[in-house]
């Protein structure tokens, strides 16, 4: 009998066309290669320069999510960039498409929308398969049980010409979240508490396998939030093996296999798990009865507090700094923190159920007075999805800005931007010094924890807001 194997054994195997070499990357074969418009225009260069074509133009599948913009369109139905660059840069990705043949969502697409967003919607995610794209965020998708990882602009080059990619074989994590989470938890809180318990170098070199009772009852969409942020742990990539969840996500979505090919998948995908006895680099235990509504209160995703404990001393000249520019003061807990903008969006928290997360605390209730919200669906499908709900009605009411879905704020895109100095309780991803804008700090939050900062005027447990209600 063959030794027992990890998922990403298995992924890792079933892919490989070349065995790596004490001297030698192996050669690993891409199943989807995701492009947008920001890190493909100088491959695309590249294939011209050398008179090569794609490989595999139905493996590569384009969207349009950073350079656009979220405002409302003009009066001839046209989106309004907020710079010759932007436009330019998806007319470049327009024109690459329209000449290799690949499919694309753009503008007058039903799935446009950030590209971690629009793979997984399609069911162009799917198990088992090796995913990359020009992106950081391509963990995203090892929610699935998809080998899945971001790569330079070089790399989308290599890939666009041979649907394959140089790859050292990378070490594995394990990392098991026993117990169930808290009420009034999320993903989010799930991801930020794992994130500071093992640091932002916590799984550099290794692809973490999240495990465990509390991951087996997240939803897909609360998977792929922990997924999105291990690469904020420096992990070459997150996943979770696929079960009865992934299968009811999936199927009957555009790309999923129909019919007896459905079956046949769901055959293959069960085996796509961890064998009792495979081993791990590394493993490590969380005790998900222990998280709390969490956010960050540095500038890196690593530096979390829960929002009842006070922030930690710094112990470094970094954390010093780090506390210096957040305004953030040591041996206090971060509510009661004044906030001028909230995000809710981005490929960690913009999919349905963040929003209802959001427009749960936000019904019935107004944004604080001096407080700009921007709400900003992660992709069309979901924009309409919510509006029949009747979420962005909740939103308007209560004085947020409805938007057209996009990367949006996430990254300070298209004028999309918090002024110096403001503080924005943001959903997304990464709170670097001037992520948001130039000057500007970010707190990450769930969308509970941000809806409820809006009302407040303040960084807020929405059960506290609840409560005040009740009493
Ligand atoms: C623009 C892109 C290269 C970048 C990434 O790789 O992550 C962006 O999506 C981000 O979130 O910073
Ligand atoms: S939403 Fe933010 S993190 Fe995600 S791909 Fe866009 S810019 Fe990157």
């Amino acid at each position: 009998m063959s030794a027992p194997r990890t998922l990403f054994d298995k992924l890792w195997d079933a892919h490989l066309v070349k065995a790596p070499t004490p001297a030698t990357p192996g050669i690993l074969y891409i199943d989807l290669h995701l492009i947008h418009e920001v890190t493909s225009p100088q491959a695309f260069a590249e294939l011209r320069a050398r008179n090569l074509t794609v490989r595999c133009p139905e493996r590569t599948l384009a969207t349009l999510d950073h350079s656009t913009p979220t405002t409302p369109f003009d009066d001839l139905g046209q989106p309004v960039y907020a710079s010759e660059e932007a436009a330019a840069q998806v007319a470049e990705l327009e024109k690459n498409c329209a000449q290799f043949g690949i499919r694309l969502n753009g503008w007058s697409s039903d799935h446009r929308g950030i590209v971690h967003v629009i793979g997984p919607e399609l069911g162009a995610t799917r198990p088992g398969m090796t995913i990359v794209c020009g992106d950081s965020h391509t963990s995203t998708h090892g929610a699935f049980g998809a080998l899945a990882f971001g790569i330079g602009t070089t790399e989308v080059g290599h890939v666009l010409a041979t649907q394959c990619l140089l790859q050292s074989k990378p070490k594995t994590l394990a990392i098991h979240v026993d117990g169930s989470l808290p009420r009034g938890t999320s993903a989010k809180d799930l991801v930020l508490h794992i994130i500071g318990k093992i640091g932002v170098n916590g799984g550099t070199g290794h692809v973490i396998e999240y495990r465990g009772a509390a991951i087996s009852a997240l939803t897909m969409e609360q998977r792929m939030t922990v997924c999105n942020m291990s690469i904020e742990a420096g992990a070459r990539a997150g996943l979770i093996a696929p079960d009865q969840v992934t299968y009811d996500y999936l199927r009957g979505r555009p790309y999923a296999p129909q019919g007896e090919d459905w079956d046949k998948a769901v055959a293959e995908w069960n085996a796509l798990r961890s064998d009792a006895g495979a081993s791990y680099d590394r493993e490590v235990h969380i005790d998900a009865s222990q998280v709390r509504p969490t956010v960050t209160y540095g500038t890196h995703p690593g530096m979390v507090v829960a929002l009842d404990a006070a922030v930690p001393a710094a112990t470094s000249l970094q954390d010093r700094r780090a506390l210096d520019y957040m305004r953030v003061e040591a041996g206090k807990p971060l509510t009661g923190m004044a906030v001028d903008v909230v995000f809710v969006g981005s490929c960690t928290n913009s999919r349905l159920s963040d929003l209802r997360d959001a427009a749960d605390v936000l019904r019935g209730r107004k944004l604080a007075e001096r407080v700009r919200m921007l709400v900003v669906p992660g992709s069309l499908a979901i924009k309409r999805e919510a509006e029949q709900e009747g979420l962005d009605q909740v939103f308007r009411a209560a004085g947020a800005e409805w938007r057209e879905p996009g990367c949006s704020m996430c990254i300070a895109m298209n004028g999309d931007l918090a002024q110096p100095g403001q503080l924005v309780v943001s959903t997304s991803n990464r709170n670097f010094e001037g992520r948001q804008g130039p000057g500007a700090r970010t707190v990450l939050a769930s969308p509970a924890v941000a809806a409820a900062s809006a009302v407040a005027g303040c960084i807020t447990d929405p059960q506290s807001l609840l409560q005040e209600q009740a009493a």
